[in-house]
């Protein structure tokens, strides 16, 4: 086994303060913990851990462990030792754990008063998703959340989140501890029904790096291993923990698998509210209780949690404090779990014995096979005497409604929701113990990196095409000369370059909206920020996009003889460098505004198309209509740029010949002017510095779009628009 330093020693290990203590101080501490865990204290956890370790460890460890740190290797210690270390580095996450889960949390009580969801009246015609739900959610409880399919559960949960569709418009009000509207991004984690992870990466490595970029720096990296580890091993992940996630061109994890790495990772800092949609779906039934059970456990240290669930098993009924249940986006009960059943018998639908009660609220209330209840009955396959078989759930419903309305279970929910409104608690607020900006732009750019290095559609596939087709450029224009000809044949050859090779750039688009997914999911939860994202997809991505500029143009310019000299040859890779960053920014601001990827590539070649056209080189600057294609888009175009840059760089210094040696020789520079049009007053070293701010301002653009998303109401938008377009019906 191998063991790091920065597990085991500290940085000063013979400190007299150090070796003068003997008792560990974090280690017997009695629970509720002290306020020695908190953040709040002075002493750091990092210093605790590191002190712990120096005044713990063998000196005989220590020093054959800094002898064999100065020889540059990293050592084993003996076995006892190790044990015992790896005995107290167990001990020091499970305190980790404890504070995180009892000493320093928010308690969040969640509140919701005639809550209506619908959708965006098409004709006239009002769709309700949620109707007039009233309830609230408590620390220290478990809060299930139960219906048939379409009752409406994903969306309750995402009018919590504010996450909501824009085609949906909500009203009636949501109460954080007291206070109305929105909680701001980042102060609840929310686990959705789809999983959006990194396919290329391991179970271990998504969990490993998700607490790098989100636990506090005070925490060593040690400690931030083992938490996601111990994460690891309590979703039961840790006989798949080298696995891959698995993508397009590689089978990975179960889908039960991955449902549970999308709960390890939100589990992973022990969220004060979260939100789970069907955290049990796709479990086999032992996976499930053992899922549940942590989230009882979580709810149990005073955290509040709100799961929808499908068929929960009896054992997993038990677990849940809190039910409500929805069929057709109304409540048909809310209160403890434990009093469902006396609710649905005092409304003439007891549960029969040896039937699981969550079957049995279900199926009473599930609508959808109404029609199929009668073909059953008549090919005997439903059992004649359930009471339910004769009854549509139609019915069931509207008196399980009215009996919940008019039920003491109702009025006293319906009181504690006021109560709680008016006890105005703590305003949610992200964490202040998180990450810093630049551990998460270390950590967020080598993850990057590494999805990008291990898909083979990002950046790999377009390598080897970017060869082959600068291969087929060079072969073309092989040594293409400085005769007359040779001018046409040049410009062609530096536009294709250009503009055709920085067009294939939009083939990593598919890979980039996967990666847009999981960057949307993790900012909403909170996890990092826009700018964060943009500077590491950006770092991360210029590796590749410099081996993709200096071998196709090593190949293209040499191949075709361009203007001879080192310096000419770097200009031209730089411009094809900031070409192809300018193409990706700028996929990066369409995906912002269109997740879709055929969508955004067929976007994206559009305008490209259109950039091209106003370059100069089909019709001269000069020439082009001044509206429009002039002014402003000949400006915007970034073709424009590369192509005078480019056409500076060879033409300027040569003189072209005709074979008929009495025609007389031509300049470059006239070339330039006269037939290509080109504004020598801005250098080719000014047209470089052109693309690479256009590439800072897309980034810009990208950035603006996300932050407008948040401010801007597109709903109230659309339902402006809406409303115009009838008015004018
Ligand atoms: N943005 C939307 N546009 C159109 N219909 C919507 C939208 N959001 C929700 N719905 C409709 O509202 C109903 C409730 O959807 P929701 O996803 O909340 O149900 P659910 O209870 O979570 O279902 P399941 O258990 O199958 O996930 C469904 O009929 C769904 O089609």
């Amino acid at each position: 086994m191998y063991i790091h330093k920065e597990d085991h020693m500290c940085d000063n290990p013979n400190s007299p303060a150090h070796l003068s203590t003997t008792t560990p101080s974090l280690v017997h501490l009695p629970l509720p913990l002290p306020c020695s865990l908190c953040h709040s204290h002075k002493q750091t956890y990092r210093q605790k851990h590191e002190s712990y370790h120096s005044h713990n460890a063998p000196t005989n460890a220590r020093e054959s462990l800094m002898m064999n740190e100065a020889n540059g290797s990293r050592v084993s210690l003996d076995a006892d030792h190790t044990l015992i270390d790896m005995r107290r580095e167990e001990e020091l996450v499970n305190q980790w754990f404890t504070a995180a889960e009892l000493s320093d949390i928010q308690p969040v009580k969640l509140t919701w008063r005639n809550l209506n969801v619908s959708l965006i009246p098409d004709r006239g015609e009002v769709h309700k998703i949620l109707d007039d739900l009233t309830g609230y959610a408590e620390p220290g409880r478990l809060l299930a959340i139960m219906g048939p399919s379409g009752s409406g559960k994903s969306t309750l949960l995402d009018a919590f989140a504010g996450r909501l569709a824009n085609s949906t418009v909500q009203t009636g009000d949501i109460y954080f501890n007291g206070h109305k509207g929105k909680a701001s991004l980042g102060t609840s984690a929310y686990v959705r029904q789809e999983d959006t992870l990194l396919g290329t990466l391991t179970v271990r490595e998504t969990i490993l790096y998700s607490a790098w970029l989100r636990l506090p720096d005070d925490i060593s990296n040690s400690m931030k291993r083992n938490i996601a580890e111990k994460t690891m091993r309590e979703m039961g992940l840790h006989h798949c923990a080298d696995e891959a996630i698995g993508n397009w061109h590689m089978r990975g994890v179960s889908g039960g698998e991955k449902r549970r790495v999308s709960i390890a990772l939100e589990l992973l800092v022990r969220p004060h509210l979260i939100y789970l949609d069907e955290p049990t779906s796709g479990l086999d039934s032992a996976s499930a209780f053992f899922v549940m059970c942590k989230l009882k456990k979580l709810a149990m240290c005073g955290h509040t949690v709100l799961a929808s669930i499908h068929q929960p098993s009896s054992e997993i009924f038990e677990l849940l404090d809190d039910l409500l249940l929805l069929a057709k986006g109304k409540t048909v009960y809310f209160g403890a779990a434990s009093g469902a059943q006396k609710c649905f018998s005092t409304a003439g639908f007891p549960c029969p014995a040896l039937r699981n009660p969550s079957d049995h609220f279900l199926r009473a209330i599930n609508s959808d096979f109404d029609t199929a209840k009668a073909t059953l009955k008549e090919e005997n396959l439903n059992p004649v005497d359930d009471p339910l078989n004769n009854i549509n759930a139609s019915e069931v419903i509207a008196i399980l409604e009215d009996a919940y309305q008019n039920s003491e279970v109702a009025s006293e929910a319906n009181g504690k929701v006021e109560e709680m409104i008016q006890q105005k608690g703590k305003v949610l607020e992200l964490r202040e113990n998180r990450a810093s900006f630049l551990t998460q732009l270390r950590v967020l750019t080598s993850r990057s990196f590494i999805n990008m290095s291990r898909d083979i559609g990002y950046y790999w596939m377009r390598v080897v095409v970017y060869f082959a087709v600068a291969l087929c450029l060079g072969t073309i224009y092989l040594n293409v000369g400085t005769t007359y000809e040779s001018i046409s044949a040049r410009a062609s050859c530096m536009f294709f370059a250009g503009a055709f090779l920085t067009f294939m750039s939009i083939g990593g688009f598919p890979s980039f909206t996967e990666d847009m997914k999981v960057f949307h999911h993790e900012r909403l939860n909170g996890h990092y920020g826009v700018a964060i994202f943009i500077l590491a997809n950006t770092l991360s991505s210029l590796p590749f996009l410099i081996l993709i500029a200096i071998l196709s143009s090593a190949v293209a310019y040499n191949m075709a003889g361009l203007h001879p000299g080192l310096d000419r040859f770097v200009y031209f890779a730089s411009c094809l460098l900031a070409s192809l960053m300018v193409v990706e920014s700028l996929m990066k601001a369409i995906a912002s505004v269109i997740p879709d990827f055929l969508m955004g590539i067929i976007l994206g070649a559009g305008i490209q198309g259109m950039f091209m056209l106003v370059c100069g080189f089909f019709r001269l600057l000069r020439n082009l209509p001044k509206p429009v294609w002039r002014y402003p888009m000949s400006y915007i175009s970034f073709h424009t740029y590369t192509i005078q840059g480019m056409f500076q760089n060879d033409f300027l210094g040569l003189d072209f010949q005709n074979q008929n040696p009495n025609l007389p020789r031509i300049q470059g520079e006239f070339i330039l002017t006269h037939t290509y049009g080109v504004d020598l007053g801005r250098s080719k070293t000014l047209n470089l510095v052109v693309l690479f701010g256009m590439v800072i301002a897309y980034s810009l653009l990208f950035f603006a779009m996300i932050k407008a998303r948040d401010n801007v109401s597109w709903k109230a938008l659309l339902r402006k628009l809406r409303n115009l377009r009838q008015k004018i019906k």
